[in-house]
């Protein structure tokens, strides 16, 4: 008997008792009410059917009152009636004998009813025994690993405090030294634009000094020639007035004498007036010259003074030059600051941005048809707009709309299309480089120190190896942008390594795709985790170092060249397993000594095709049930990663997480816990005989989809 079930079997047991014991009638008292056996039962009949008389006695005790006098009184009628009497009573004896009989066979058949249910008491009882003994046991081994896993998590957490805090002032040391760069790169940028604003302004003011000197110089010319001028109009003023003057005297004189003498001849006189006419017309003609002097000077004056108040222009100019100059000071010193902020605020945002996309985030890539797929391809809609999270919705090919109509239509297939949500969805024209763009940040994290995990799922021949490995798929980009990006930072003081290794997992095995080709499916490997790192090694793995994207290359075709050695069909086996490449990174810095590791995991899942649709038997029903394990188990990981570590009363509390239980998950085990990002490819193939395969693997990256991970920390020193 199961020993869960005990308590249940128990109350059950006691329970048909009940039933049973309830079942049987209450045993009547044959003198008391005639009762009659049937086939199925007892029942009693009512008391009316009994002759009131003989309904108290019993037919003994009616002989037995009977005495030999009354008995010879009695007349021949009271005799029968009697004899009627005994008779009756006497098969009411029989009759109830016959009842207790039944109910003595009934008595043994509950009797036997009864044992059985104790048997099977006192065996559910035991059970029940030892399984709450073993649920002690438990209990006490659970409190014991309990108590060990909290000792072992407060060391960790101690360690982890440490690191952090290392992490934070290395962090801290380092922001301190950009904020300084920045700013002295924006002091002599200001610097440089003052120097700038001073050699204008300098300039300026030679222009104007130049400007003010020249027309200094012209006025104090002006002044001078118009002072010359002066002088000499009024010098020669003097000399034609004293000329007048000492002309009229003359006149004088010799009107004088002419009076004096009367001798003088008219002509004399005419002469003389003529004389005193000319003179008056150049007196005339000197004013005329004294009032073009005088309008000329009031011009030069009116001159002057338009030049002293374009002197007072220039300068109120150079007053407003040198305010506005004080002003983009100011304004300069408030962009510099207002550029801090706006840095820091970038910052933050760029990290709210990766938190609110989640650490998790799954990209749908439908193929385009092949030739042979042309015409059998399923309607499927997708978005076209930008927006966080984009749609795809398919219709069933084999739901045909009349059918839909039709009651016998399983509720499965009640609905023509199917709806789904992903991070983003890529047509069928997108290209490469186009879905690159997508993911190029999530490379840029590996170099900034986060560990990163890039799945290509789906079914096979859905495009995962074009998606990834392709001349231009995620791998080679990849390897360009960080090479790219590794050579920008080294003005910054960076220096990078980069380590590669190329794994492949067939049949739950690793083989090194870089090795010795022989040893393919002949070599174990075993997958060793640094706790305290964060860092995982396969033990006897080939390495190698990274020196140029043209080397990485190499490595590439080294493992496809090694891989289809190992394989009669290349394309099989690759559909088959799991490919790995790992790229370590490791950037330090020089000029703030701080150093970064991230790990960038780039991975070819193995076809997901169901079993029952692969119909598989012998080694492809072993591998396909190794793949169906593995990506099950990835799928696990996954969902209990997002479970989170608190429970519902918001308490810490460590979950299991089954990483142990596939290679690939053990293998990736540090780079999907805690500080990694992760982005999945769901590939689907557009052909309707596909179109089951295509929804199964929709829903696996949903359930992924789903799976919010807590924010990812880097890894830095
Ligand atoms: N986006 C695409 N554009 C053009 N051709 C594509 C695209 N995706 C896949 N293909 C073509 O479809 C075929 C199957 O693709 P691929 O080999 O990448 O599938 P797979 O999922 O990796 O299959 P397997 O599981 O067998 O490795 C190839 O011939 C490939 O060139």
């Amino acid at each position: 008997m199961d020993q869960e079930e005990s308590p249940l079997k128990c109350a059950e047991s006691t329970n048909i008792l009940k039933l049973k014991t309830s079942n049987i009638p209450k045993p009547q008292t044959p003198t008391k009410t005639r009762s009659i056996v049937t086939e199925e039962g007892y029942y009693s009949p009512s008391l009316e059917t009994i002759p009131s008389s003989s309904r108290l006695k019993s037919p003994s005790r009616l002989l037995n009152g009977l005495d030999s006098k009354s008995y010879h009184k009695c007349d021949r009628n009271d005799l029968e009636n009697l004899k009627s009497q005994v008779s009756t009573r006497k098969r009411d004896l029989q009759e109830l004998k016959s009842i207790i009989l039944g109910l003595r066979t009934h008595n043994q058949h509950l009797e036997v009813d009864k044992d059985d249910y104790e048997d099977t008491l006192a065996l559910s009882l035991k059970a029940f025994k030892l399984k709450s003994n073993a649920l002690d046991n438990l209990l006490r081994s659970k409190v014991e690993v309990k108590d060990e896993v909290n000792r072992k998590l407060e060391l960790k957490l101690k360690e982890l405090r440490i690191e952090n805090d290392s992490a934070v002032y290395q962090t801290e040391k380092s922001y301190e030294m950009e904020i300084k760069k920045i700013l002295a790169e924006k002091v002599s940028k200001i610097q440089s634009q003052k120097l700038k604003l001073k050699d204008r302004k300098s300039f300026l003011k030679k222009v104007i000094d130049e400007k003010d000197a020249f027309h200094e110089k012209h006025l104090g010319e002006l002044k001078i020639r118009y002072q010359s001028k002066q002088s000499e109009l009024e010098k020669s003023m003097m000399d034609i007035r004293s000329s007048l003057e000492k002309d009229m005297k003359e006149l004088e004189m010799e009107k004088s004498k002419f009076e004096s003498y009367s001798s003088i001849s008219e002509n004399q006189i005419q002469e003389l007036n003529q004389e005193k006419r000319i003179r008056l017309e150049n007196l005339d003609n000197f004013q005329e010259l004294k009032s073009s002097k005088n309008s000329e000077n009031t011009r030069l004056k009116k001159e002057i003074i338009s030049l002293e108040s374009g002197i007072l222009d220039k300068q109120e100019k150079i007053n407003n030059l040198q305010k506005d100059m004080e002003y983009k000071l100011q304004r300069t010193t408030w962009l510099k600051e207002e550029m801090m902020t706006e840095e820091l605020s970038r910052r933050k945002l760029h990290n709210k941005l990766q938190e609110l996309k989640g650490n998790i985030r799954v990209f749908c890539r439908i193929r385009p048809p092949i030739k042979s797929e042309t015409e059998d391809t399923i309607e499927i809609q997708v978005p076209d707009n930008d927006e966080a999270e984009q749609e795809i919705k398919l219709n069933d090919p084999r739901v045909s709309s009349e059918s839909l109509d039709s009651p016998h239509l399983l509720s499965n297939f009640r609905s023509k299309s199917h709806v789904f949500k992903f991070d983003r969805v890529f047509e069928m024209r997108s290209s490469n480089s186009v879905i690159f763009e997508e993911i190029s940040q999530l490379v840029q994290s590996a170099l900034d120190g986060f560990n990163i995990c890039i799945f290509a799922y789906g079914q096979t021949g859905s495009g995962k190896t074009y998606t990834m490995s392709d001349n231009d798929g995620m791998i080679p980009r990849a390897i360009d942008q960080i090479f790219e990006t590794s050579n920008n930072l080294i003005s910054e003081g960076w220096e990078y390594k980069f380590i590669g290794e190329f794994l492949e997992i067939y049949n739950e095995n690793i083989n090194d795709l870089l090795g010795n080709p022989n040893n393919i499916d002949k070599a174990k490997y075993e997958i060793r985790h640094d706790p305290i790192a964060l860092s995982t090694e396969v033990t006897g793995l080939t390495s190698v170092e990274l020196t140029s994207p043209e080397r990485m290359n190499e490595i590439l075709d080294m493992a496809s060249k090694n891989r289809s050695i190992a394989a009669t069909n290349a394309n099989e086996r690759s559909s088959r397993s799991h490919s790995v490449f790992i790229i370590k990174i490791i950037g330090t810095n020089g000029k703030n000594a701080k150093t970064v590791k991230g790990c960038l995991n780039l991975i070819d899942l193995a076809g997901s095709e169901r079993l029952s649709h692969s119909k598989a038997t012998g080694d492809r029903l072993r591998e396909t049930q190794h793949i169906n394990k593995s990506l099950s188990c990835l799928g696990d990981v996954i969902q209990a990663l997002g479970d989170g570590n608190t429970n519902r009363y918001n308490k810490e509390i460590k979950r299991h997480i089954p990483f142990r239980n596939s290679k690939l998950t053990y293998l990736l085990q540090n780079s999907l816990a805690g500080n990694s990002k992760t982005l999945m490819f769901v590939n689907i193939s557009p052909s309707s005989k596909h179109f089951s395969e295509t929804i199964n693997s929709l829903r696996f990256a949903t359930k992924v989809k789903n799976t919010k991970i807590e924010i990812a920390k880097k890894n830095t020193s």
